[in-house]
């Protein structure tokens, strides 16, 4: 993560100011939620950000969009930016040109999806053409909390998991499994 206290962007694009002597963060880092639409990405970080779950009707990103959320790792204020993408295909060409900035891209399928997991093997293509080399991946199977809808086996994410090297978790928007310890992992 970088290290940049100080003046950010807020969600509303206003300049935050932070007195110089106490920066309300010290260090920052961009986080990206991507995954095919209707895996659960909005929810997600609503439920980080704000502890919420949005029911109801599904509305589909349009484009991109971010929040600011600040977290303690190991004693130190790291101001997670987490960019929620639309998972919508005629969005991609807008969302590539900010995996060039991330440090760490959380890429979500949905347990009860076979089409939203088998399009890991294809974003894991984009995410290696489009980001950083060095950016941190972590692989979700979301809605875990539907447990009589699930046709992906924890094991089957596991294995996708350790077969391209990166950390696995089952999480749930709906219920907060997971989700705190997903953003915590990556902002290491
Ligand atoms: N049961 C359950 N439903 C969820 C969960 N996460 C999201 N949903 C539901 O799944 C639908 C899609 O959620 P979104 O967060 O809008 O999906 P998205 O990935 O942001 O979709 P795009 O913006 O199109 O890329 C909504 O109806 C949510 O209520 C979860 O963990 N459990």
């Amino acid at each position: 993560m970088t290290g940049t206290p100080g003046a950010a962007a807020t969600r509303d694009g206003e300049a935050e100011r932070s007195p110089p002597c106490s920066p309300s963060f010290d260090l920052t880092g961009k986080v990206m939620l991507l995954g095919d639409s209707g895996v659960g990405k909005t929810c997600f970080l609503i439920r980080f950000k704000d502890g919420a779950f949005l029911s109801g009707a599904f509305i589909a990103t349009v484009g991109i969009d971010f929040r600011n959320k600040v977290v303690t790792v190991d004693g130190m204020r790291v101001k997670l930016q987490i960019w929620d993408t639309a998972g919508q295909e005629r969005f991609r060409s807008v969302t590539h040109a900010y995996y060039r900035d991330a440090q760490a891209l959380l890429l979500l399928y949905d347990i009860t999806s076979k089409s939203s997991f088998d399009s890991i093997r294809a974003w894991l293509t984009e995410i290696h053409e489009y980001a950083q080399r060095d950016v941190v991946i972590m692989l979700l199977g979301n809605k875990a909390d539907m447990s009589s809808e699930r046709v992906i086996r924890s094991e089957d994410g596991e294995t996708l998991a350790r077969e391209y090297g990166v950390p696995f978790l089952e999480t749930s928007a709906k219920t907060g499994m997971n989700v705190e310890l997903a953003f915590l992992a990556i902002a290491k």
